[in-house]
């Protein structure tokens, strides 16, 4: 995250830490969002390469020990059927979400909870109050955050954010921009929530995806998130196995 500030802790409890293994131990390498007390919602680029998982749950300092962290190993990992990275090129940037079953629920307490998703096909105004959280990088080519942070993206509309001098056609109704100031989304937060403020209650409105090659927050590049409400049905589908 540029800019923003470090979280409360745990006050965004559905947030989670992806790791990968890594020689003795794990680093992280993206966000992601607690579903449900054994799923996970994350970005499909995350899970791209097949790596020894594992999810961090109510998580702060991603390289101390809080006393709140729950560990979880994943037991499946879920890519959408039409996500094409194409190994990791990113040609294609539509359907960029993915869910892992963990392999024993999570507990819920005051550090995990679950997210509120949207109703399907919520599409948000533009300006609509939202949060990015995540650990991900603080300066474009900077290093990983060690405390979540948070900082206040507004909702860019799609009228906006697909024309020119923004991202124009690359960005597509089924992806939800937001920011585009001199606060956005970096490498590191990549499948994490953007949480959004729907009728007073935090709702996870967005997958964090992508932002510009040439700068985390590049003048009219916002950060641009999987709109979670319009993958609801798949969510529900692949989550209820
Ligand atoms: C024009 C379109 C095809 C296109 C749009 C945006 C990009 N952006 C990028 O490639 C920038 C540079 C570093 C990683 N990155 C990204 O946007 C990566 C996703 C990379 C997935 C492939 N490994 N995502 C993030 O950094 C973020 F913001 F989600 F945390 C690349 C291509």
């Amino acid at each position: 995250v540029v800019g923003g500030e470090v979280a409360r802790p745990n006050s965004w409890p559905w947030q989670i830490s992806l790791q990968y293994q890594s020689g003795s131990g794990y680093a992280h390498t993206c966000g992601g969002t607690l579903i449900k007390r054994g799923w996970v919602m994350t970005a499909a680029h995350c899970v791209d390469r097949s790596m020894t998982w594992r999810v961090v749950l109510g998580d702060h300092d991603i390289y101390g020990n809080d006393g709140t962290e729950q560990y979880k190993s994943v037991s499946q990992v879920y890519v959408h059927p039409y996500w094409n990275s194409n190994n990791g090129r990113f040609v294609l940037l539509k359907y960029d979400i993915a869910l892992l079953r963990l392999s024993t629920d999570a507990t819920l307490n005051n550090y995990v909870q679950l997210a509120t998703l949207p109703p399907s096909g919520q599409v948000l105004p533009n300006n609509n109050p939202c949060y990015i959280t995540g650990w991900g990088r603080t300066q474009t080519g900077g290093q990983l955050s060690a405390k979540l942070k948070q900082a206040y993206l507004p909702v860019v509309d799609y009228n906006t954010c697909s024309s020119s001098g923004w991202w124009g056609s690359t960005v597509k109704n089924t992806m939800v921009c937001a920011g585009g100031g001199s606060e956005s989304g970096c490498q590191g937060d990549s499948g994490g929530p953007l949480n959004c403020s729907v009728n007073g209650q935090w709702t996870v409105h967005g997958v964090t995806s992508f932002v510009s090659s040439s700068g985390c927050n590049a003048y009219r590049k916002p950060t641009v998130f999987t709109r979670v409400s319009a993958y609801i049905s798949w969510i529900t589908s692949v989550s209820i196995s």
